[in-house]
């Protein structure tokens, strides 16, 4: 059995990663810990995970996460960097957060304002990557994992085939996506009340700052071997889980609807985590709550002469805890879907 730790237990990704973890057949779950939270019970904070409820949350140091071969890391910008230090470079450790994603240190300094920690593989194995192979490859007996940001999942997923194979042009591309609360995390924010958030829908970040943009840019340049830029706006929507991503790019010079089409169903036929819609059907939120599946689907708008792509995820599932889960199994050599849903909670 693999001994797992997850710091952040009584959060909401850290929530979701233990719910899969309950169910994975080579998982013992081990260290509980959190911050303000330690001494609780579980059940105090995660009514849901009833297996576990009776368990006290410790504190989050690297005594008590020492000696577990997979650490889980679900805690605030920033946590990770010092706990992760002091751990025994023989674990797995898993980062849920966002210190290690980025590879550059100036684009981590103009959108987190604080020293950059380093950056780890980046752990979206279905990616595109240049030249045709996929990020799984990196991934595979890494012992340290930077897990992606939610908005990056669906974002990058959904452009990059389309920019790896060069069916789009590589400028203008523009992004609008909306997220359910829960992508804020549990602790209480004025503008996240029910009566603030309930029956309406509003943009943030908006003009470029949202510290997604360079994770999605760093992607997507991944994908094209060259500088890609993104327009990118997040909008919060009246729902407590899932991401809806609107993407769109001028087609490429001799590209069609057919060959994009193509290049999509190539890119994810063997992807049980990537689902690309027959043709007609888009992608709806609700249809990928609780599974670990990115839905999408892709058209031509030929009026405009643009490429638009849908993608729906589960911001806590496919968007960070699933893809945790994936990432581990991909690190300890396990089937990479091992305890992963492919089926949505419906309605
Ligand atoms: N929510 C989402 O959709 C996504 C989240 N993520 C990332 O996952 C991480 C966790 O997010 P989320 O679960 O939403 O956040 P939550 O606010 O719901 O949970 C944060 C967790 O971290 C603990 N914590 C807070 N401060 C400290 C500290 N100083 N030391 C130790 N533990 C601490 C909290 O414990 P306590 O209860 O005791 O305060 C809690 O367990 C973040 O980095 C986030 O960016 C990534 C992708 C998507
Ligand atoms: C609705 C909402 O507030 N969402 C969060 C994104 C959460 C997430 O995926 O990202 P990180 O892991 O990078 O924090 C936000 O916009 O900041």
């Amino acid at each position: 059995m693999v001994r797992v730790a997850v710091a952040g237990a009584s959060g909401y990704a850290g929530g979701e990663v233990l719910r899969l973890l309950l169910g994975h057949p080579d998982v013992e779950i081990g260290a509980l810990t959190a911050g303000s939270s330690a001494g609780s019970t579980l059940a105090q904070h995660q009514p849901h995970l009833v297996p576990l409820a009776d368990r006290v949350i410790e504190e989050t140091t690297a005594a008590v996460l020492h000696g577990h071969d997979v650490v889980i890391m679900a805690l605030p910008h920033g946590a990770s960097a010092a706990v992760a230090e002091a751990l025994d470079e023989r674990s797995v450790i898993i980062d849920c957060g966002a210190d290690f994603r980025l590879t550059d240190p100036s684009g981590w300094q103009r959108f987190y304002g604080t020293a950059h920690a380093g950056s780890w593989p980046y752990g979206m194995p279905e990616l595109v990557r240049v030249g045709g192979g996929k990020q799984r490859e990196v991934l595979a007996g890494s012992h340290r994992i930077a897990v992606p940001g939610c908005y990056p999942t669906a974002c990058s997923l959904a452009l990059a085939p389309a920019v790896a194979d060069g069916q789009v042009q590589l400028r203008d591309l523009v992004i609008v996506a909306a997220s359910g609360t829960s992508g804020a995390g549990r602790s209480l924010k004025p503008h996240l009340l029910g009566s603030e958030v309930m029956g309406a829908m509003s943009p943030y970040g908006v003009g470029g700052v949202h510290r997604h943009t360079p994770e999605i840019e760093q992607n997507l340049t991944a994908a094209a071997g060259e500088p890609v830029k993104v327009s990118f706006t997040p909008t919060l929507a009246p729902m407590p889980r899932g991401i809806l991503a609107t993407c769109s790019a001028p087609l490429a010079h001799g590209a069609t609807g057919d060959t994009v089409r193509e290049v999509y169903e190539k890119a994810y036929a063997d992807e049980p985590f990537v689902q690309l819609l027959p043709d007609g059907r888009w992608p709806n939120t609700g249809n990928v709550l609780g599974s670990n599946v990115l839905q999408l689907q892709v058209t031509v708008d030929e009026r405009v002469g643009r490429v638009v792509v849908v993608a729906a995820v589960d911001n806590l599932t496919k968007g960070t805890g699933g893809a945790a889960v994936q990432c581990m199994n991909l690190a300890l050599g396990l089937p990479e879907g091992t305890a992963l849903p492919t089926t949505g909670v419906s309605p």
